[in-house]
């Protein structure tokens, strides 16, 4: 399933420029520039309505952009046919807002789903140990792989849809609020294990939030959409430079204040659990 000789060596996977989405007279982006780094995990927030997920399905290819150019690893995927783009499709992984997974089907027979689209030709043994080392390696336990999504928990049911996402072996990963309803402990261990395998598997990732601790605990950047436009992505420390007042109220506000306590809460311990036993000073 690896794209091994593919694997892409630019700096940028994604480069948006001049992406104009609208609904009829509505506009949703006018002229919107985004350029996504290699082995990132890219946080993208903004308030309700301001296009995040339309940005994510233009990308995708499941929204047909007005007006400008989107190239995914190189290629042009506005204008192009769906036969030029099936090479970039079996690239990336998309978990959509709330995992949409098929109910009717095992947390095994989801995962396999992308496998069969794009390799029609696997054998069922091998489609089985994929969908089982998928579901293991998402840190679910192994007879999760033979239950219905009904039968798992919140969380659960993200790392199954995380577990789909990442069937085809992606370089890209595409992740819709993935920690939304989630109880904190579980948002933690998701962005836990979101930042491990990024870092393992050489991922770069596209990350709709509104989750303030994600973006303190693992994204490298962030991309704030506003006025139609990304109008700032940087680190949090570079996006607080910013006199934009949506950026100053979110990343300046109570809520991003604790959560920037709770980051730095965390890297303390982490740092004195790496210190040798006795030299807890
Ligand atoms: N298929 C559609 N037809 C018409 N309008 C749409 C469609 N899809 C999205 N919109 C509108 O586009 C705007 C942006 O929607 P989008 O879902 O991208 O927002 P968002 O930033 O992801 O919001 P939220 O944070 O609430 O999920 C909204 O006003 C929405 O109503």
């Amino acid at each position: 399933m690896s794209n091994g000789d593919l694997h892409y060596e630019g700096e940028f996977p994604i480069v948006i420029e001049g992406l104009t989405n609208a609904f009829g007279d509505f506009v949703v982006h006018d002229q919107l520039d985004l350029k996504v780094r290699r082995g990132e995990i890219l946080g993208v927030v903004g308030g309700s309505g301001t296009g995040k997920s339309v940005l994510m399905r233009a990308i995708i290819g499941l929204q047909i952009p007005r007006e400008g150019s989107i190239e995914v690893f190189g290629q042009r995927i506005t204008d192009a046919e769906p036969d030029e783009v099936i090479g970039v499709r079996n690239r990336w992984g998309v978990l959509f807002q709330g995992g949409a997974l098929f109910s009717t089907l095992t947390v095994a027979e989801n995962v396999q789903v992308p496998l069969k689209q794009f390799y029609p030709e696997l054998q069922h043994e091998l489609l089985d140990e994929i969908s089982r080392y998928k579901v293991v390696m998402t840190g679910l336990p192994a007879d999760a792989a033979s239950k219905y999504p009904s039968e798992l928990s919140g969380g659960m049911r993200k790392r199954a849809g995380l577990a789909r996402a990442l069937a085809l072996d992606p370089e890209l990963l595409f992740l819709d609020e993935p920690t939304a309803g989630l109880d904190p402990i579980g948002a933690a261990k998701f962005d836990e294990l979101l930042r491990e395998l990024t870092d393992t598997l050489g991922l770069t990732v596209f990350l709709i939030t509104h989750d303030l601790d994600t973006l303190y605990a693992i994204c490298d950047r962030v991309a704030v959409l506003a006025d139609k436009k990304v109008i700032a992505v940087g680190s949090i420390p570079e996006l607080l430079e910013s006199d934009h007042p949506w950026i100053q109220e979110y990343f300046n506000g109570p809520r991003a204040r604790a959560a920037l306590t709770a980051k730095s809460n965390a890297d303390r311990r982490a740092k004195s659990m790496d210190k040798p036993a006795g030299d807890k000073a």
